[in-house]
């Protein structure tokens, strides 16, 4: 099947706003703690973490870009929150649909930068590391625990990006 063209956007908080929230140190609210030494850019995102024996763990990722880059499947956490933040200077793509009843029709695609992490709402459909570059490396911060926290729907036809 022939993949459908998705168009790519800057990714800027309100245009990311119903899938979750940009980690960046533009725009956020920051204030200089440990006596000014330190710049605290506080809260940038809220973890989610629901169901029985839940913790939030932090992993790393090492990402490699998708060749050919076509998209297949998206998946969703229902059960908590996923923040993927980049540490190895690599830019991202990030391809997303509001949580709730899988919309394709509602799928967005975003271009991150390496100084911009995201936090996926729980619930929010998305397609698993999209690296541009090999061997990229991201701090994420997601739920561990017991029951189906992983949602897979398949994308008919495939999805690709510009
Ligand atoms: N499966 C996993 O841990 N990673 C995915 O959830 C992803 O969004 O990359
Ligand atoms: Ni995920």
């Amino acid at each position: 099947m022939t993949p459908i063209v998705l168009p790519v956007q800057p990714l800027t908080p309100s245009a990311f706003a119903p899938f979750g929230e940009v980690l960046a140190l533009e725009g956020a609210d920051s204030f200089p703690i440990n006596g000014g030494r330190t710049q605290r850019f506080h809260a940038l995102g809220r973890v989610r973490c629901l169901g029985r024996d839940a913790n939030v763990v932090l992993s790393i990722f090492r990402g490699q870009p998708l060749v050919p880059p076509v998209l297949d499947l998206m998946e969703r956490h229902p059960l908590g929150s996923q923040a993927f933040m980049p540490f190895s200077g690599s830019a991202y793509w990030v391809i997303v649909a509001p949580p709730g009843v899988f919309d394709p029709d509602a799928i967005q695609a975003f271009l991150a930068r390496g100084d911009q992490g995201v936090n996926y709402f729980a619930g929010t459909w998305h397609a698993q590391l999209l690296p541009c570059d090999p061997d990229a490396d991201f701090l994420v911060v997601d739920r561990d625990g017991a029951g189906q926290n992983c949602d897979i729907v398949r994308l008919k036809p495939p999805r690709t990006w510009c």
